[in-house]
């Protein structure tokens, strides 16, 4: 054996760190060299063998690179219904296991547009209005116990028992909401035990046995030209507004109803806080892939919230609806939607953190925009630049497109390719195809960033 040179220390005893350093002893005899040979080899193998394990690793760490998203737009543009799409392309199971939950919703959804109606129609009968007719009369009496059944399915979605765990935010604008971080789903969850959506559904009497009771004076009220007349007098337009149940009576006030994927895209549940949501691919070269969908308040009072969810992310799905331009926002009526959304576009296109970051442009509700176009409400009377273009959905998206298309151009630190697409979110089957156009640009950005680190 050789004796190692002082300045080595221990370290030199190491048949790899020797091997390593290419350190021949001297006077070395024929049987140590070859026994010095088959230990480098060795330490070669095991050296080469770490190195392939880490570069194994790396690329692991790689793949597995957790993918963050964030949904932003002012509230009502879509963003907790396009989170609800992308569970139902990448785990409709798990938005199956949430049908009882949603169903809750559908019926608050349902109820609420009710006693939007009744509260009308108090109102005319207040003021004596003509239109108000004694049958009206009869069947708000008759539709009184509704209230009992609306406060007992609130008081499920936020039971008092779980506090702290489940909390209702009381109705703002007259629209209810649970914080998105408590688990309401969850709770509901808890509460089921391990039944399955069928069992709940034919133990759930109370509210369902109510809502069922009523269901026929229900559809007299909503029905009635008496009725019509007087919301139309109020410009009182529930068709357009968000979890619009109202034609479906008959089918959800059952005491059986199960909600289909559809009810469960146009359920209105109000974000309070920031939902995270986590999916992990199970299909395609991204397999095991953890992707994290952000879901926030869109709300005024909501956004400052959201700086502090640029950090990593990979890459926005900003959502306009174009649909309400001829509305204000409910927390400022002085503001126009529209012309919130397209300030808000510009501060997330020029800010600076997010320079790096793709941003998917969702012009949506384009359903509701090309309804209202075709009813004869005319685009130039709010806004005067669209001036004596035709007033179809074909013109109004395109100059929509272009108006957004440019302050992207504009405000960019630095040049990003452009991603608008318009949409009705709500449509699953329409939704699906610009899903698989919006994973290959989240999976362009995470391959760029992994390859930038
Ligand atoms: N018809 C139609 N309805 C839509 C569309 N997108 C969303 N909605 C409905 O609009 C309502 C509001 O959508 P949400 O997804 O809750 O809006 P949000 O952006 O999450 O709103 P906040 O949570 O308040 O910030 C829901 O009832 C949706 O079903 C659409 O493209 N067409
Ligand atoms: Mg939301």
């Amino acid at each position: 054996m050789f004796t190692p040179r002082p300045s080595q220390g221990a370290a030199a005893e190491d048949p790899l760190t020797r091997a390593l350093n290419g350190l021949i002893p001297p006077n070395e005899s024929p049987a140590e060299r070859e026994q010095r040979l088959a230990l480098e080899a060795n330490a070669r193998m095991i050296s080469d063998a770490i190195d392939e394990k880490l570069k194994i690793e790396r690329q692991e760490r790689r793949n597995k690179k957790i993918v963050k998203i964030l949904l932003l737009g002012q509230s009502e543009s879509g963003k907790s219904t396009t989170l609800k799409v992308l569970q139902l392309y990448y785990a409709p199971q798990s938005l199956r296991q949430e049908a009882f939950a949603w169903r809750t919703v559908i019926h608050l959804n349902l109820l609420r547009s009710i006693q939007l109606v009744m509260d009308a129609l108090s109102q005319a009968n207040r003021e004596n209005a003509p239109s108000f007719t004694d049958d009206l009369r009869r069947l708000l009496i008759k539709l009184s116990p509704l209230k009992q059944a609306e406060e007992l399915l609130r008081m499920r979605i936020s039971p008092p028992q779980e506090e702290g765990d489940s909390q209702l935010v009381l109705p703002e604008a007259s629209e209810f909401s649970v914080r998105s971080a408590s688990g309401w789903k969850q709770a509901f969850n808890k509460m089921r035990g391990n039944s399955s959506s069928k069992d709940d559904i034919r133990f759930d009497t109370g509210p369902a046995s109510i809502l069922e009771a009523c269901s026929e004076d229900m559809t007299a009220l909503w029905t009635s030209p008496a009725a019509r007349q007087i919301l139309k007098q109020r410009r009182i337009r529930l068709e357009e507004s968000s979890g619009f149940f109202l034609d479906d009576i008959d089918r959800i006030a059952k005491k059986d109803y199960e909600p289909t994927d559809e009810d469960i895209l146009r359920a209105r549940l109000r974000t309070v806080g920031v939902q995270e949501h986590k999916i992990s691919l199970e299909l395609g070269p991204e397999k095991g892939q953890d992707w994290y969908i952000y879901d926030v308040g869109g709300s005024r009072s909501q956004r400052s919230a959201w700086e502090s969810f640029f950090d990593d992310v990979n890459a926005i799905i900003f959502l306009a609806p174009l649909s309400s331009f001829d509305q204000s926002l409910a927390e400022d009526k002085r503001v126009n939607r529209v012309e919130d959304s397209l300030l808000l576009w510009k501060s997330i296109c020029s800010s600076k953190l997010l320079a790096k970051v793709e941003l998917i442009l969702f012009l949506n509700k384009c359903d509701i925009l090309a309804k209202k176009l075709e009813s004869g409400i005319r685009l130039a009377k709010f806004v005067p630049s669209f001036k004596d273009h035709p007033n179809n959905v074909e013109t109004v998206t395109k100059y929509f497109r272009a108006k957004f298309k440019a302050i992207q151009k504009e405000y960019s630190p630095s040049p990003r390719m452009f991603y608008g697409h318009l949409t009705s979110v709500v449509d699953a089957r329409s939704t699906a195809l610009i899903v698989a156009n919006v994973h290959e640009v989240i999976v362009k950005a995470n391959l760029h960033s992994a390859n930038v680190l």
